[in-house]
């Protein structure tokens, strides 16, 4: 079931034409600064967009005085985050997604912008099928955890099994969920 979802949302996305992706993408962004602008936070996780993911990366010119980390893999069950002060630093890793080279950052980071290939109205999240996420929240803080898609990948119910975490919002170009 989880695997059928997974397919369908993925070609579904690969279709975004160029202009609807970046035109979505400004509106999303847009949304998470004016989410983020008046919180008070050091540390904020994104990633490197990966197969047509909303692309967060603005988010480093808006917040010129935070600390952003990207996530690595470093085995099949292991994900750590790595503080990156400027994308030209990452390098191409597994499954060709760019990662940061250095140490795991191991204090406390305040926001996590989650990818997601679907989120449900209950803000669960399907992701790849890694379980990286899941089992990342589960040995640390789920501190704030915001998902963001695209609105075609919100639905209303996902099949869910113990260990799926849950976000406190999702934000897409036409909805924020859990505000
Ligand atoms: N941008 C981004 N970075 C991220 C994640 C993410 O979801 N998005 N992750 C969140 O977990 C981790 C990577 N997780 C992934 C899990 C599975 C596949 C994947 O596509 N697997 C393919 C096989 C690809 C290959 O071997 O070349 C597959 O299962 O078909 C990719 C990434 C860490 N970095
Ligand atoms: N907390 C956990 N402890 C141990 N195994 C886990 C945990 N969370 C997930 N897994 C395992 O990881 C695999 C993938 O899980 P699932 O399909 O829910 O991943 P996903 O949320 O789509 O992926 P990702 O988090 O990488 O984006 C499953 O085999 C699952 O049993």
């Amino acid at each position: 079931m989880k695997g059928r979802i997974r397919k369908e949302i993925i070609a579904k996305r690969k279709n975004l034409s160029k202009l609807e992706y970046e035109s979505n993408n400004k509106i999303i962004i847009e949304k998470i600064y004016n989410y983020l602008k008046s919180k008070n936070f050091k540390t904020i996780a994104i990633y490197y967009p990966y197969r047509k993911e909303v692309n967060v990366l603005n988010l480093m010119e808006l917040f010129k005085d935070k600390i952003f980390l990207f996530p690595k893999v470093i085995s099949d069950e292991k994900m750590i985050f790595i503080p990156v002060n400027d994308i030209n630093e990452l390098k191409k890793g597994k499954f060709g997604i760019m990662e940061p080279e250095g140490t795991e950052y191991t204090e406390y980071i305040d926001i996590y912008i989650v990818p997601g290939v679907a989120f449900d109205l209950d803000l669960y999240r399907l992701g790849y099928g890694g379980g990286f996420f899941d089992r990342y929240f589960s040995v640390h803080k789920k501190t704030q955890l915001i998902g963001v898609g695209f609105d075609f990948q919100i639905l209303e119910k996902l099949p869910v099994d113990d260990h799926d975490i849950q976000m406190n919002l999702v934000i897409t170009e036409k909805r924020i969920l859990g505000g």
